[in-house]
């Protein structure tokens, strides 16, 4: 895929680390700029999810041969659930003119990497994985299976973070301490 316009924003952490939570204050302080890429998952929608703004909820065939069709330009299997970005959650967030943000897991992130889409990359540092259990725990959207699941998830992509990232701050996190995360660029 061939990117003009402004560079996009790869966000990555571990579930729990509070990705959603710190775009939801960028989109809200930045409407104009910022545009979300809504990505499509199986996974059931939580409560207060609406389809087509947090995800485009599908099936897992649908979803798989949407995939062989070519729609899509990452996808990856979380948590026993299939996620993806298609080619035209992208398309409709660079046609407004927007700063295109891809919220996506370790994996996306691998594949996104070996696209010619040249995006700036974040990783949100949880401050330990005791900490995201007790995130995750709270929310009270997780059964013990997939919260052990999120929970070995989290240790890998945590070791990625911290090979594959530099350490790095920007301003907005400072609007955001309650999270206690670092971001790095
Ligand atoms: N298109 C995608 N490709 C790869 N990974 C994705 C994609 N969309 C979402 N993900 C990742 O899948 C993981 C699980 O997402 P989910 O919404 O189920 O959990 P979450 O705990 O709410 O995540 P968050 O950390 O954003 O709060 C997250 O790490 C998210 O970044």
């Amino acid at each position: 895929m061939v990117h003009h316009g402004p560079r996009p924003l790869v966000i990555c952490g571990p579930s729990g680390s509070g990705k959603s939570t710190l775009l939801q204050r960028l989109f809200a302080e930045f409407p104009h700029k910022f545009g979300f890429s809504v990505s499509h998952t199986t996974r059931s929608p939580r409560p207060g999810e609406v389809d087509g703004k947090h995800y485009h909820f599908t099936t897992k065939e649908a979803m798989t041969e949407a995939i062989a069709r070519g729609e899509f330009i990452e996808s990856a299997e979380f948590s026993q659930n299939i996620y993806g970005t298609s080619k035209a959650a992208v398309h409709a967030v660079l046609s407004e003119g927007k700063v295109c943000v891809l919220d996506i897991d370790m994996q996306g992130v691998k594949k996104v990497k070996q696209l010619d889409m040249n995006p700036l990359y974040i990783f949100i540092m949880p401050p330990s994985v005791e900490e995201l259990e007790s995130r995750l725990r709270e929310r009270g959207t997780e059964t013990a299976e997939s919260l052990q699941r999120r929970l070995d998830a989290a240790r890998e992509e945590i070791e990625y973070g911290e090979c594959y990232y530099k350490v790095g701050c920007i301003n907005w996190l400072c609007i955001c301490p309650l999270h206690h995360c670092f971001l790095f660029l």
